[in-house]
C-alpha cells in the first residue's frame, strides 16, 4: 500500500513473467471486484453506511494531456492474466469443476489441484507458503487464502480451525462450539473457499462475464450485521492485497474531471469515497445504482442479502452472481417466496449450507422461514419422513414441491458457541441411520437441527466450548446495585475506566433514555436496536469502533457474532435473559485471545434470576468478584446524573409541546381549516384543552438553559477522591504527589490512580480446563505481523 503506480508497475516487472501488453478499458469495463472490510462488523467509518465498496487490481492509470484538460485512462496490464491474478480476467466454469463428496475431497487435497495452484502463484509471486506458514501447511490451502491468511497476520489455525479443517475436507459435515472470538467464521469459511477456489482453479474453461453463476454455499445467519461481517471476514481472505496490485494515489484520482464527468450517476459514489481519502490507495468506488456493462466476476464472489436493504440492490446482487450468500432467513425466505424461482432450485442443489449463531436464528422469529428454507435442502426421502411441526406456524410455500432429489453432495455446518450437551447427543443418535423421526426433540434447536438433512451419517461434533462458558482471556465482575443507582454506578465506571465499553440493555426504551443522558454529561454514545434503520445501524457501530472511549447502547442484537475489534468492557446493564445470552454477550469482548473485562450489574430483585442463569452454566454468582467503587465520588456524580436527568426531562416536555403545536397546525391546514382561537397556541398564559401556549414553551426552554448552564459548571468541577488535598498535594490521607509526578493520576478522578478495570476486581478463583489450557498455547494474533 502506499505506492504510487509507478513504484508498483516497476516492482512488478523484476518477476520473471511475459512482457507486459496493456489493453485499453473504459472505467465500467475494468475487472471491478467488491471490496472487503477486514475484521470489521459493519463498513469503513469514513463512508458512513455506504453499503458497498468496489475496487479494481491490475490497472495501471496513465494521464494524457488533451485540450480538453488531463483525461485519465486505464490500462489492464494484461500479463496479470497470466499471473496470480489470472482469476480476475479468467474465471472458469464451475459446471466443469468437480462435483460430490469425493470431487470435495479431491478438490481440497488432491495432489494435482493443489501443486498446480502453488506453482501458478506462489511460484510466480515467490510466496513461499511452506516457510512463511508451516501451521497451516497440513490443510492444503489454496494459496490465494494462505497469503491472505499471511497478510492479516493468522500465522496460526485457532483450535476450532485445526479441528474443523481437516474433517470438512475429508467432506464431513461438522457440528463445531468454540467459545465466543475464537474463529469459526473461517473454521466453516475456509473449506468453503477453498473448495470453490480449487474448482476455479480446476476448470479449464473461461467463465463468461455475464453468466449468472449458481449459488454454490448459504450461510445462514441471526442478524444482518453479522451477516454482513461474515460476508466481509470471507471477502478480506479472497481479496488479499498482493505485490502484484497496481496501486493508484487516491488523490491522482480525484483529480480527474474526465473520470467523473464519465458517469454522472457515479459522481455522487465518488464523492462518497472521497471521505475516505488516503485510506486506500487501490483504485476504488463505490457501488453504483447501474451495474457496469462488462464486469468480469472474480473466481468466488461472496456478497450478504439482508433486511433492510432495497429490493433493487438485491436484484443486483443476485444478477451478478454470488457463490457464497450469506443472508438472514427473513429476507432470504422474502426473495424466494416473491422474486426469485432459480434462487430456489439452486439452494436445492448447495454445495455447502452453513447456519451460524444456529441457536439464535431460532429465538429471532424466524424460525418459519428458517425451516422452510432448510426444507428445500432435504432429500425427497426425508422430507417425506419429516412430520409437520406443531408448535411452528409454517408459513405455506409458494414453491412447487421438490420433486427430484439434489445431488447429494450438500455439506452442513453448523456453528455457535452455545449447543447444548443434550443436543450434541441427540445429533449424536439422530445420525445413526433412522428411517422415522419417532421421538419428540428436547427443544426448538433440538427439533431445527434434527429436521437438518446431514448427508453424513456421521458428522463430526467439535466441541471446544470452555466450561462455564468463560473464555480464559476474560475477567468477570459484578456489582450489586439499586436499579435506580445503575445510571450512577454506569457513568462511574465509564469515567473511572475509559476505553471501549459495549452496555447492554433489553429494552429500546432503556436505550432511548440512557443515550441522551450519557450525552448530557458529555460522553460519547451511540445505540443500537432494531428500530433503526439499517444505515443507522451501520453507521452507528462504525463510529462505535472508530471512536476512542466510545460507548455502545445496544440490546442483544449485537450479542451474537459481531466482532469489533478491541472492546475493553462488555456491561450487562440490564440482566441477560439466559445463561447463552450471558455468554455471547461477554464474547463480544476478550476476543482472539486479548484480554476483556466484563462487568454484571445486579439490582436485588434480579439476584434470582442471576443465580439461576449461572447456575445453568454450572457456576455461582460468589463465583464473579465484586468490583470496587469509590462510594464518595459515586455520590458526587448521582448529582450530576439527577441534573442531566432534569434537563432531558424538559427537553422531552419542549419536543413534545412543539410537536403537538405543530401537528395540529398541520392538520389544520392539511383539512384547510382555520383552527379555533380556543385551540390555536397563542401567547396567552392559558393552557386551554390541553394544548401548550407559547409562553409556557418559552418558559421550559429558559429552564433547560439555567439547568445546562448548572450541569456545565458541575461537569467543569474537578471530582476529588476523599482525603485528598488538592492544596497540599503531598499531605492528606491519600497524598496523590506521587501519581502525580509519575503520570498515573487518574484524568478525571482526582486522587485515584490511573488503572485498567481489571486491576480493581480480585481474580476468580477458577480452575482451568484442559481445553482452556489447549486455547491459551494458541496466541492470537501473530503481533510481528500484524501492520
Ligand atoms: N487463525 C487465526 N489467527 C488469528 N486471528 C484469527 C484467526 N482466525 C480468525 N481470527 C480472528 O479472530 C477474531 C474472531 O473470529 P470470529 O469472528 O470468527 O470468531 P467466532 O468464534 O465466530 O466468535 P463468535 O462466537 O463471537 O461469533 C476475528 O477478528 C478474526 O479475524
Amino acid at each position: 500500500m502506499g505506492k504510487t503506480a509507478k513504484r508498483k508497475t516497476s516492482s512488478s516487472s523484476a518477476a520473471p513473467r511475459k512482457k507486459a501488453k496493456t489493453e485499453h478499458l473504459s472505467v465500467d469495463d475494468l475487472p471491478w471486484k467488491v471490496v472487503s472490510h477486514k475484521q470489521e462488523a459493519g463498513l469503513h467509518t469514513a463512508l458512513e453506511g455506504v453499503m458497498e465498496l468496489e475496487e479494481v487490481d491490475g490497472v495501471e492509470v496513465v494521464y494524457e494531456e488533451t485540450e480538453a484538460g488531463k483525461v485519465a485512462k486505464f490500462n489492464v496490464c494484461t500479463h496479470f492474466a497470466a499471473a496470480g491474478l489470472a482469476n480476475l480476467n479468467s474465471v472458469q466454469v464451475v459446471e466443469n469443476a468437480p462435483h460430490g463428496r469425493g470431487a470435495a475431497k479431491d478438490s481440497l487435497h488432491g495432489p494435482s489441484t493443489v501443486s498446480e495452484s502453488e506453482t501458478e502463484e506462489d511460484v510466480e509471486d515467490g510466496f513461499d507458503s511452506k516457510s512463511l506458514l508451516p501451521n497451516w501447511h497440513g490443510f492444503s490451502l489454496h494459496s490465494r487464502l494462505l497469503r491472505s491468511l499471511h497478510s492479516q497476520g493468522f500465522t496460526t489455525p485457532t483450535p476450532i480451525q485445526s479441528r474443523a479443517l481437516p474433517a470438512a475436507s475429508k467432506g464431513k459435515d461438522v457440528v463445531g462450539v468454540a467459545e465466543t472470538g475464537s474463529g469459526k467464521t473461517l473454521a466453516y469459511g475456509l473449506p468453503i473457499l477453498n473448495c470453490l477456489l480449487n474448482e476455479v482453479s480446476a476448470s479449464k474453461k473461461l467463465r463468461e462475464p455475464q453468466t449468472r453463476r449458481p449459488v454454490r454455499a448459504l450461510i445462514l445467519a441471526p442478524t444482518r450485521e453479522l451477516a454482513f461481517q461474515v460476508s466481509s471476514h470471507l471477502n478480506t481472505c479472497l481479496n488479499f492485497m498482493d505485490a502484484l496490485t497496481v496501486a493508484v494515489k487516491q488523490e491522482d484520482v480525484e483529480s480527474t474531471d474526465v473520470l467523473k464527468a464519465q458517469d454522472p450517476k457515479e459522481d455522487s459514489d465518488w464523492k462518497k469515497l472521497r471521505k475516505g481519502k488516503g485510506k486506500s490507495n487501490t483504485i476504488a468506488r463505490a457501488g453504483t445504482s447501474v451495474p457496469p456493462r462488462s464486469r468480469r466476476p472474480p473466481p468466488v464472489s461472496v456478497a450478504a442479502i439482508v433486511g433492510g436493504m432495497s429490493a433493487q440492490k438485491q436484484r443486483r446482487i443476485l444478477s451478478r452472481g454470488i457463490d457464497v450468500l450469506v443472508a438472514t432467513p427473513g429476507r432470504l425466505w422474502d426473495i424466494l417466496q416473491e422474486v426469485d424461482d432459480t434462487l430456489a432450485s439452486q439452494i436445492k442443489q448447495l454445495r455447502f449450507l452453513v447456519l451460524d449463531e444456529a441457536d439464535r436464528m431460532i429465538e429471532t422469529g424466524h424460525f418459519a422461514e428458517l425451516e422452510n428454507i432448510l426444507r428445500l435442502t432435504l432429500r425427497q426421502a426425508k422430507e417425506d419422513e419429516i412430520e409437520p411441526d406443531s408448535h411452528s406456524e409454517t408459513v405455506e410455500s409458494p414453491l412447487e414441491e421438490n420433486t427430484e432429489d439434489p445431488a447429494d453432495n450438500l455439506q452442513t455446518f453448523v456453528y455457535s458457541a452455545t449447543l447444548s450437551k443434550d443436543l450434541q447427543r441427540n445429533l449424536r443418535k439422530r445420525s445413526r441411520p433412522q428411517t422415522r423421526r419417532k421421538s419428540k426433540a428436547a427443544s426448538t434447536l433440538d427439533d431445527l437441527l434434527l429436521r437438518l438433512d446431514f448427508r453424513d451419517a456421521e458428522p463430526e461434533i467439535v466441541d471446544l466450548s470452555p466450561e462455564g462458558g468463560v473464555v480464559s482471556t476474560l475477567t468477570e465482575s459484578q456489582i450489586g446495585c439499586l436499579s435506580g443507582d445503575k445510571d450512577a454506578y454506569l457513568y462511574y465506571f465509564l469515567l473511572r475506566y475509559p476505553g471501549r465499553s459495549l452496555v447492554f440493555l433489553s429494552s429500546i426504551d432503556g436505550i432511548r433514555r440512557l443515550v441522551p443522558l450519557l450525552e448530557l454529561l458529555g460522553l460519547k454514545a451511540f445505540p443500537l436496536h432494531s428500530q433503526l434503520e439499517q444505515r443507522q445501524r451501520l453507521k452507528n457501530l462504525d463510529r462505535f469502533k472508530s471512536v476512542p472511549n466510545a460507548i455502545l447502547l445496544a440490546t442483544d442484537i449485537a450479542a451474537r457474532g459481531l466482532d469489533i475489534p478491541s472492546v475493553d468492557h462488555v456491561i450487562h446493564y440490564q440482566i441477560p435473559r439466559s445463561a447463552d445470552v450471558y455468554v455471547h454477550r461477554n464474547g463480544r469482548t476478550a476476543r482472539a485471545m486479548r484480554s476483556g473485562f466484563s462487568l454484571l450489574m445486579c439490582a436485588p430483585d434480579e439476584r434470582r434470576i442471576v443465580k439461576a442463569l449461572l447456575g445453568s452454566l454450572g457456576r455461582q454468582q460468589e463465583d464473579i468478584p465484586e468490583m470496587s467503587v469509590e462510594l464518595y465520588l459515586l455520590d458526587k456524580l448521582k448529582a450530576r446524573i439527577q441534573l442531566a436527568r432534569q434537563i432531558d426531562s424538559t427537553q422531552h416536555k419542549i419536543k413534545k409541546q412543539n410537536h403537538e403545536n405543530n401537528w395540529l397546525r398541520q392538520a389544520a391546514e392539511s383539512m384547510e381549516i382555520e383552527l379555533d382561537s380556543d385551540l390555536a397556541p397563542s401567547s396567552d398564559d392559558e393552557d386551554r384543552r390541553g394544548v401548550p401556549s407559547k409562553r409556557q414553551t418559552k418558559n421550559l426552554a429558559a429552564k433547560t438553559n439555567a439547568l445546562k448552564e448548572e450541569l456545565r459548571v458541575l461537569l467543569a468541577q474537578p471530582l476529588i477522591a476523599r482525603g485528598v488535598s488538592t492544596r497540599y498535594i503531598t499531605s492528606g490521607s491519600k497524598p496523590i504527589v506521587d501519581n502525580i509526578i509519575a503520570g498515573e493520576n487518574h484524568e478525571t478522578m482526582v486522587g485515584l490512580p490511573k488503572s485498567v478495570a481489571v486491576s480493581d476486581v480480585a481474580p476468580a478463583k477458577r480452575k482451568k480446563s484442559t481445553k482452556q489450557e489447549e486455547y491459551e498455547e494458541w496466541t492470537g494474533f501473530d503481533a510481528g505481523a500484524q501492520t
